[in-house]
């Protein structure tokens, strides 16, 4: 997978050179290449955003860096690829990501990350490339951030953890918080006592379809106790199991 990122703070994505994605980036599973923005940016100070047209308060970065940016990336894209480039702006106005989001995104050959900073990018921006291609705004959550550049490397991170070879046991993937619309349930390990708090017996009787029987349940009462909404109506009990007998 091939990942863009367009910022005027390219040190954020430092970061991604650490752990995982650092491995995953020196195997060649993952090419991330990082633009400053400010190098589209010809005036004398670089200048990348602007007042708002019709007033107001804070600056709106300015369409013409966005527009060379993004053009030179998409000029360098694989042609022969299957699909044009996914462009994603993070915004408090975008579709909520989701591991469901993340899955999906994890199909992608190449992915663009717009991070915008101030009070958001000229719509325009978004108008040219999405009559272009495939543009999409995405919301990590409804809390305002002052850039998209942390939003960028927590989808990065949700996402290239799901790029085959870049997580050591593929099995780890499966049990994982929401994978099923499910919260995980409570992980132990040894000590099997620590301060008088005994880890559950049934983890150690050996019993695996105790065990598993008992991780679901305690997934499904610990999403009905934190996130309710994630149940379905039947897990909540709402309707009668549709098997069962009139
Ligand atoms: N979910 C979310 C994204 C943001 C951004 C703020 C500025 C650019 S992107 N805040 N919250």
């Amino acid at each position: 997978m091939r990942l863009d990122v367009v910022t005027i703070f390219p040190g954020y994505f430092d970061a991604l050179e650490l752990s995982l994605l650092g491995k995953a980036k020196q195997r060649g599973l993952i090419d991330v290449r990082v633009h400053d923005l400010r190098d589209h940016a010809h005036d004398k100070h670089r200048t990348v955003d602007d007042t708002p047209a019709g007033g107001g308060a804070g600056m709106v970065m300015k369409p013409e860096p966005w527009g060379e940016a993004l053009d030179g990336i998409l000029a360098d894209a694989d042609p022969a690829a299957d699909t044009e480039p996914l462009i994603i702006f993070p915004s408090p106005a975008g579709e909520v990501f989701t591991q469901r989001m993340a899955r999906e995104l994890a199909e992608e050959s190449h992915l663009v990350f717009g991070c915008g900073r101030y009070e958001g990018i000229d719509q325009r921006v978004f108008d040219e490339y999405a009559a272009r291609g495939r543009v999409r705004l995405v919301s990590i959550g409804d809390y305002i951030l002052n850039g998209g550049e942390v939003a960028t490397i927590a989808m990065v991170e949700a996402i290239a953890r799901l790029v085959p070879g870049v997580v050591g046991n593929p099995e780890s993937l499966v049990e994982e918080s929401h994978e099923d619309g499910l919260l995980e349930y409570p992980s132990y390990t040894k000590p099997a006592s620590w301060r008088s708090r005994e880890v559950p017996p049934v983890l150690l009787s050996g019993n695996h379809a105790a065990i598993a029987a008992w991780r679901q349940e305690q997934s499904v009462e610990r999403t009905r106790r934190v996130r309710p909404e994630l149940l379905t109506r039947e897990q909540r009990g709402e309707t009668r199991p549709r098997h069962a007998a009139e």
